[in-house]
């Protein structure tokens, strides 16, 4: 028991970590806050709010492991390498790709219920 405390301790420390140096994790939180916010004005119902709330951690998750890999990049390739950087840009494809389907998720939601 005290180790499934222990690791969930940890997990807190990785994001603690991704949001005290990653900028866009704090974006991305700051955004999921203002849609869970939406979300509650609006109504939604049920499965609106599980769409919603999966493309929210998607993102979330897709930056956590960007900032993952980020850090073992780092620790590993303190020099230019070009595998570094295929890996470090394919970790910030992953987070693209996320956010935008997260984006057109929001907006087949959320229009609708503005216009
Ligand atoms: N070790 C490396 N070797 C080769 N290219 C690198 C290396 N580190 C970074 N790069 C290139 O520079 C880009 C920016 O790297 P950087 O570490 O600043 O990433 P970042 O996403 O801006 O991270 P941070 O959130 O720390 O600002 C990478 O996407 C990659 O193209």
């Amino acid at each position: 028991m005290s180790k499934f405390i222990k690791g969930f301790g940890y997990a807190l420390k990785g994001l603690s970590y991704a949001f005290k140096t990653q900028l866009n994790f704090r974006f991305h939180c700051a955004a999921a806050v203002v849609v869970i916010l939406a979300g509650w004005y609006f109504k939604l119902s049920g499965s609106e709010w599980c769409w919603i709330l999966l493309a929210a951690a998607l993102v979330l998750v897709a930056e956590l492991l960007n900032t993952a890999i980020e850090a073992l990049v780092d620790l590993v390739s303190p020099g230019q390498h070009p595998k570094a950087g295929a890996a470090k840009d394919t970790a910030a494809a992953a987070v693209l790709v996320a956010a935008t389907i997260a984006a057109a998720i929001g907006l087949v939601i959320f229009i609708p219920k503005i216009f």
